[in-house]
């Protein structure tokens, strides 16, 4: 029986940039993607992050307002806003060119920001794999700031190209629930030293070796599966044309949360989690408004948020 959701308020932790697409710039980078996502589903959200004093950095901090996003703990310093090209293959999967050494890189985290982590139902962090000591720091503090009612959420970026073991295992032991998909699962395995396990077995190691509340990974057009101790479940991805799949596995981990604070089953959450996601597939960009459909679903499960 899903559970009347008087509070729902979350934090997205990480870089937020520009995705320029070849339809052109769009809103992005994780933190941002699960915090719009998120609001769309009825969430009080905020970014907490790093932009430039540059017009991109303005523009950023503009299209979260306007969409309803607390950027009070953006913090903005002098170096360039961070951006990432692009490229889509014909079936509309991404491939990032990342412009590293941005703003990001030197965020300050500020009392604010601590408050605001202290008063979060969940927090998102991409992982404690950054481009350097401020970044990785930051995240840290954040989350230690987060209670133990805060649901701290791994949403593993493939991008970062500076995972090691104890990296992994270090942002696994401060997580409740882990979000990655196939190719971040064979990372996992290889530098975790578990090779020879299958998928199921894979995933059931992680949650109970770093003692996890839930575990979800997505295969694409193959769809997802989750699951908690008791529940593992397979759902089906159903897109009618795909555009562009950027932002679908931000939009799947928003609504993964969203569910699991409504206290669903797992195969309900996957199956919202699944549906919400294929549909960001149908659209340009990594945040497009959700449509009647699964606003109704949203509906149906009154929820109520207050905004205090
Ligand atoms: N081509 C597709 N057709 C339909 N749904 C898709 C497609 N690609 C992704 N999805 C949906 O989005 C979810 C997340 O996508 P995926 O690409 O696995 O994540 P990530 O973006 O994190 O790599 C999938 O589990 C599925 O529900
Ligand atoms: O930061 C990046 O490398 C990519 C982001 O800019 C992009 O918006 C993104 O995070 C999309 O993630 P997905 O949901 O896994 O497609």
């Amino acid at each position: 029986m899903a559970k009347n959701l008087k509070r729902f308020k979350v934090a997205g932790i990480g870089e937020i940039l520009f995705d320029n697409l070849p339809g052109g710039r769009r809103l992005g980078g994780a933190p941002a993607n699960f915090a719009i996502h998120c609001s769309l589903m009825g969430a009080e959200s905020s970014v907490v992050s790093s932009v430039g004093e540059d017009q991109a950095g303005k523009d950023i901090l503009s299209e979260l307002e306007t969409k309803g996003i607390d950027t009070s703990c953006i913090s903005v310093n002098s170096r360039p806003t961070g951006s990432v090209d692009v490229k889509l293959c014909p079936e509309g999967q991404p491939e990032y060119i990342i412009n590293e050494n941005s703003a990001w890189d030197y965020i300050t985290i500020s009392p604010e920001a601590l408050k605001l982590a202290a008063n979060c139902d969940a927090v998102c962090f991409g992982s404690l794999a950054q481009r350097n000591e401020t970044s990785r720091k930051s995240i840290l503090y954040f989350l230690e700031s987060a209670g133990d009612q805060c649901i701290k959420v791994f949403d593993v970026n493939i991008r970062q190209q500076y995972y090691s073991r104890e990296i992994i295992e270090n942002s696994l032991m401060i997580s409740d629930i882990l979000k990655l998909n196939d190719e971040e699962l064979e990372i996992f395995r290889v530098m975790l030293g578990i090779e020879g396990l299958n998928d199921r077995q894979t995933l059931g190691h992680i949650l109970n070796h770093y003692n996890l509340k839930l575990i979800a990974l997505t295969l694409g057009a193959e769809g997802s599966i989750m699951a908690d101790r008791e529940e593992y479940s397979h759902a089906s991805a159903k897109a009618a044309k795909v555009r562009d799949t950027v932002g679908a596995g931000d939009c799947f981990t928003a609504a993964m949360v969203y569910s699991f604070l409504c206290g669903v089953s797992i195969e309900e959450t996957n199956e919202f989690a699944s549906k919400a996601a294929s549909f960001v597939c149908t659209k340009d960009g990594a945040t497009p408004s959700l449509p009647a459909e699964i606003l109704d679903e949203i509906k149906n499960r009154q929820i109520n948020t207050l905004q205090n």
